[in-house]
């Protein structure tokens, strides 16, 4: 056998057996997760550090500020990471490594070649085999550091289990991604009295904040209501740049050791804001202090139980950007699969594909003899739009967007600021064309 061959036999191997060891881990996670209680608390001897100990940690135990007695702080203690994915990976990695000894990781969700650029705790194979984020998680933490019991919670968390799941842990890492699952970790914090260590990145833009600690603000002193729904940019909609939830999630971990090693906040404390496009990179603000008349922390509480947070945002931890309806006609809407067809007997040089996606997007995929104005370019660029549309012979214009949400703008626009009526909505946009006529065009 030559090296190629032999290179893919080994290459074939290799995949075999980490598609295998998830399916170990996977089993691991489902028995430990039924003897809770046997993983919780500490390990070996708390007040001394085993020789193994001493040596794994060595380079830690040599700094004033830990030594000794902040390595066993931290090996005596339980954090709670809930969100295994941009902030958690990097968060729960640094934990691991710096002996934390024990690791509780929650998130329902499993591993998507999409989160791979910054959730980094997760890998390739994970996402073949479609794996837990929390299994996949695991694997990692305990391949770094085996003395680190990480226990999973393999789950949606919300109001029905937050309390149960979050009892007894000594910090809170909120590494999710959503306003009702921030103001559940939040209130639940407040109502066990749980320091939480708060991140959130988007973009090229980065928060990091400690709540309910050292007699500071809970997160709703800050924010008692909601942002609107539509409001919230999130990683699948606007993007996120790998190394952002990478910076927050490492000092979403400083901050968790700082509570831990009982490190006195000098002080108030302060939102750190971070972000690609300032120099230099930090700012910090300092918070307000707790809110007397605060709904859950303050002085006469009106919540003393959790409640709906789906409700009280107006969205839930799993909704994804909702689809519109701008067009209540339904003969302006075309499906994937009929614009397929139509595509396919139509002479091109009398039908017009717009894409109203913006051009960053555009630049990624998009369908061959498409013109792209955005669709807040649309008036700025009309005469460009009426020239194409004049070249047609009264031929049909098409439009066409990511999941059909501002394709049905631009067609409104055509309709009725140009007066233009053979102009139809592409339904479901790119991804309906990926899902129903074409599964080898570019999902994003
Ligand atoms: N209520 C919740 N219970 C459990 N896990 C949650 C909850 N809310 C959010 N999460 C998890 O928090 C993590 C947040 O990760 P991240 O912000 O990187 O986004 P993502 O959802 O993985 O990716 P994308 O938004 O790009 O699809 C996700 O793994 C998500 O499943
Ligand atoms: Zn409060």
């Amino acid at each position: 056998m030559g090296c190629g061959g032999r290179a893919d036999e080994l290459r074939a191997r290799l995949s075999q057996l980490r598609a295998e060891e998830l399916e170990i881990e996977a089993e691991l996670c489902a028995l430990e997760a039924a003897q809770q209680d046997a993983t919780r608390g500490q390990q070996g001897d708390g007040g001394k550090l085993s020789r193994e100990e001493i040596q794994r940690y060595s380079r830690q135990l040599l700094i004033p500020e830990i030594g000794t007695r902040g390595q066993l702080c931290l090996r005596n203690s339980a954090v709670l990471v809930v969100g295994t994915g941009g902030l958690g990976s990097p968060c729960a990695l640094y934990l691991a490594a710096m002996g934390v000894g024990t690791l509780g990781l929650v998130d329902h969700d499993t591993v998507d070649h999409s989160n791979l650029h910054r959730q980094i705790a997760h890998t390739s194979a994970s996402c073949d085999s479609g794996a837990h984020k929390v299994v996949s998680a695991r694997m990692a933490l305990s391949r770094l550091n085996p003395l680190c019991r990480v226990r999973t919670h393999d789950m949606l968390l919300d109001s029905s289990n937050a309390m149960e799941t979050m009892r007894g842990y000594d910090v809170v890492v909120d590494a999710t991604d959503n306003a009702a699952t921030r103001y559940l970790i939040n209130d639940a914090c407040v109502l066990l009295g749980i320091p939480l260590v708060s991140g959130s990145a988007v973009r090229l833009d980065g928060q990091l904040t400690v709540y309910n600690y050292n007699g500071g603000p809970c997160y709703r002193c800050l924010f008692p209501v909601p942002p609107p729904p539509d409001a919230v940019a999130t990683c699948s909609e606007t993007g996120v740049l790998g190394i952002v939830p990478g910076v927050i999630g490492c000092l979403q971990a400083l901050e968790v050791v700082k509570v831990l090693t009982g490190k006195k906040m000098d002080e108030a404390p302060g939102m750190l804001l971070f972000s690609y496009k300032s120099q230099p990179h930090f700012r910090a603000i300092k918070l307000r202090p707790r809110v007397a008349t605060c709904a859950v922390c303050g002085d006469a509480p009106t919540i003393a139980g959790l409640v709906d947070y789906a409700a009280f945002c107006g969205s839930g931890p799993n909704d994804r950007a909702p689809d519109w309806t701008v067009l209540d006609d339904p003969s302006q809407r075309v499906s994937c699969t009929e614009f397929s067809a139509i595509q396919s007997r139509t002479d091109r040089r009398h039908l017009l594909l717009l894409d109203v996606r913006d051009e960053v997007q555009f630049d990624i995929c998009s369908l061959p003899g498409a013109l792209n104005i955005p669709a807040d370019q649309l008036e700025q660029r009309r005469p460009e739009l009426e020239r194409a549309i004049g070249a047609l012979d009264g031929g049909p214009v098409y439009a066409i967007c990511r999941r059909g949400n501002l394709s049905q703008l631009a067609v409104k626009y055509v309709r009725d600021e140009l007066g233009y009526a053979e102009c139809y909505d592409i339904a479901r946009g790119l991804i309906g064309w990926q899902e129903e006529v074409d599964h080898d065009f570019p999902a994003y």
